[in-house]
């Protein structure tokens, strides 16, 4: 079979073995060593901004802030595509995608992190892949995120007694408001999903599509709109900026631990995933 990843091959430099791509709150990188900013074009356009580039005991890692640093791009104009088009050119294998979710369970609390492993699309109007066609990619869904990305994760965040829920299914709206009452009580009670945020499709399938092993490390920043108080962006950066702490500890701890090869890590069939999807 042609291979048509190989055809995007990379005229960037710069390597890197890990991308970090930052959320709401998390618009930099300060634990990389020698870091230097890399302005990156794709045939999509322009990333989110420049990465940083730069090195953690001895794995190069690049850091993308995702709505830009100063949080200029919302949920729905973010260039999804250009992002892991220029991720895949790095070179990088493993993706790690931090993120603030609202909770729609009692029990999974602000200040909490939880590595999603399922997601429910609603989103509406953005570019869903790099196979527009003529050719033509239906990649499997089933289990989109790299289960040993998800457990070295969540095995980390333990080692530092970080509370951390080992699974959950997140919903993604398309933004950027917030969900109405009606609407989240369809997340919580119809369809049992555990969070809700505005992020996570397409960026989740376009990794898939460039064979990717993708994770999100998601920080519970609020309870949607079943608190007290209905969710405002005030209280997210407020809980994301009280809790950014432990997120770059679970990176700066996680990180070395990756091995070059994915497919060392016990085994995740990311990297093959157009094996069985192209027409
Ligand atoms: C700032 S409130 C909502 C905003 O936060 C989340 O972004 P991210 O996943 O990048 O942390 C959410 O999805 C919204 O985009
Ligand atoms: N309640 C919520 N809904 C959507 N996105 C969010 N990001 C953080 N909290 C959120």
């Amino acid at each position: 079979m042609e291979n048509w990843l190989n055809k995007t091959s990379s005229k960037i430099k710069e390597k890197a073995d890990i991308a970090i791509i930052g959320g709401s709150g998390l618009y930099s990188a300060e634990f990389l060593e020698d870091a230097k900013e890399l302005l990156i074009n794709t045939p999509y356009g322009a990333p989110s901004d420049a990465f940083t580039i730069g090195t953690l005991k001895g794995k190069k890692v690049a850091f993308l802030p995702r709505h830009g640093k100063g949080h200029r791009i919302p949920p729905h104009k973010i260039n999804y595509r250009a992002n892991i088009w220029a991720i895949k050119q790095l070179g990088a294998k493993w993706v790690l995608s931090v993120s603030a979710v609202g909770s729609l369970r009692t029990d999974v609390k602000p200040g909490d992190f939880i590595v999603p492993d399922q997601f429910i699309d609603f989103t509406k109007s953005r570019e869903y892949t790099f196979f527009d066609g003529p050719r033509v990619a239906h990649v499997s869904m089933a289990y989109p995120f790299c289960e040993s990305l998800r457990r070295k994760v969540v095995e980390t965040a333990r080692k530092l007694n970080i509370n951390i829920h080992t699974k959950g299914t997140y919903v993604c709206i398309e933004g950027p408001r917030f969900s109405t009452f009606a609407e989240s009580r369809i997340w919580k009670e119809v369809f049992k999903a555990d969070i809700v945020g505005m992020t996570l499709v397409p960026e989740v399938n376009l990794a898939c599509e460039m064979e990717l092993c993708y994770a999100t490390l998601a920080m519970i920043t609020d309870y949607d709109v079943w608190a007290e108080r209905p969710v405002t962006a005030d209280e997210v950066e407020r809980v994301m900026s009280e809790n950014v702490k432990k997120a770059r500890e679970i990176l700066y701890n996680l990180i070395p631990e990756l091995p070059e090869n994915p497919e060392e890590n016990g085994g995740c069939s990311c990297c093959r995933s157009l094996n069985t999807a192209l027409l």
